[in-house]
């Protein structure tokens, strides 16, 4: 069998950036509010600072602006609701994004529905998990909403196709197994306790790797002629997928970089002027 086609996420990314950045910039003229994306970062983690600052570089890019709240490691719960509420209550910012993780003493889901679901560009709070489970009008998780551009990019309709999702992590692993359902997908979740992971995903015509787990999924686990989204992000760029060998049986897969990445954080700037559009019209 021939090598898979590579999934190209740098390139649909920026297509999705350069159109965003047209988007903004005629919202602006016509309204003269800038679309605004707050990020808040706790702690220092490298990646992480690294994740936040890739953001708002790309923010520029795309004629957003964007202001940053730093916080230090120890910030409470309490003190990181008071942060976002505020941030909900600003009308001049438009999205909100908290990086995660934000550290073990903190209750990220309260911080996360602190987030008014108007701003919640990022699709974390659980009104957007709802409306991304409906298909109803709304904000979809970044990673996922990317994947699942990239599957429409690349003709992949999951219709009836057999899914596996490996991860059910709040902000990927979940939401996607919820949006390939939407889409008629047959969606099987497995985890940490899954029993036999191996034959589990060998009947996917469709796998999605987000278990945080550098090379987990390995091309024997390949169904010849699946569909491979890599969505790891493990430390020094490498995925929850074995590329060499799955990409001898995939008939599409995602490098990383360049695959779901990108398309992570082009979904994020799309969403927040969307999120202007709306917040702008009244
Ligand atoms: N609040 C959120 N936190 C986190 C999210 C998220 O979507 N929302 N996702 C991940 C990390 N992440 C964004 O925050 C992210 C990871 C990787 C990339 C990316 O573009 N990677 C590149 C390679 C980067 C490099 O060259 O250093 C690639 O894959 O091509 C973007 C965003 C955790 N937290």
């Amino acid at each position: 069998m021939s090598q898979a086609r590579l999934m190209d996420g740098t390139a649909l990314a920026r297509r999705i950036v350069e159109r965003t950045a047209h988007r903004a910039a005629e919202l602006t003229s016509r309204t003269g509010v800038r679309p605004c994306l707050a990020t808040v970062l706790v702690g220092e983690d490298p990646a992480s600072v690294t994740y936040v600052r890739m953001k708002q570089n790309r923010c520029r890019t795309a004629n957003i602006a964007s202001r940053h709240v730093e916080l230090p490691a120890e910030t409470t719960t309490a003190r990181l609701v008071r942060t976002l509420r505020d941030l909900s209550a600003d009308p001049s910012v438009h999205g909100i994004l908290l990086q995660h993780p934000v550290g073990d003493h903190i209750d990220e889901r309260a911080a996360f529905e602190a987030i008014a679901a108007e701003k919640d560009v990022d699709g974390v709070t659980f009104a957007s998990f709802a409306t991304m489970s409906f298909a109803l009008p709304g904000f979809v998780s970044c990673t996922p909403g990317g994947i699942m551009r990239l599957l429409d990019a690349y003709d992949v309709d999951p219709a009836g196709k057999r899914a596996v999702v490996v991860g059910r992590s709040a902000i990927l692993g979940k939401p996607v197994g919820m949006l390939l359902l939407a889409r008629d997908a047959t969606v099987t979740y497995c985890h940490s306790r899954t029993r036999e992971l191996s034959s589990v995903v060998r009947e996917a015509d469709i796998v999605v790797a987000a278990a945080g787990r550098p090379r987990l999924v390995r091309g024997e686990d390949v169904k010849p002629g699946a569909v491979v989204i890599d969505a790891g992000y493990n430390a020094g760029n490498v995925g929850d997928v074995d590329f060499a060998t799955a990409v001898e049986r995939a008939s599409l897969i995602t490098p990383v970089p360049g695959g779901v990445g990108p398309m992570t954080i082009a979904t994020l700037l799309e969403q927040t002027v969307d999120a202007a559009a709306r917040q702008l019209a009244g």
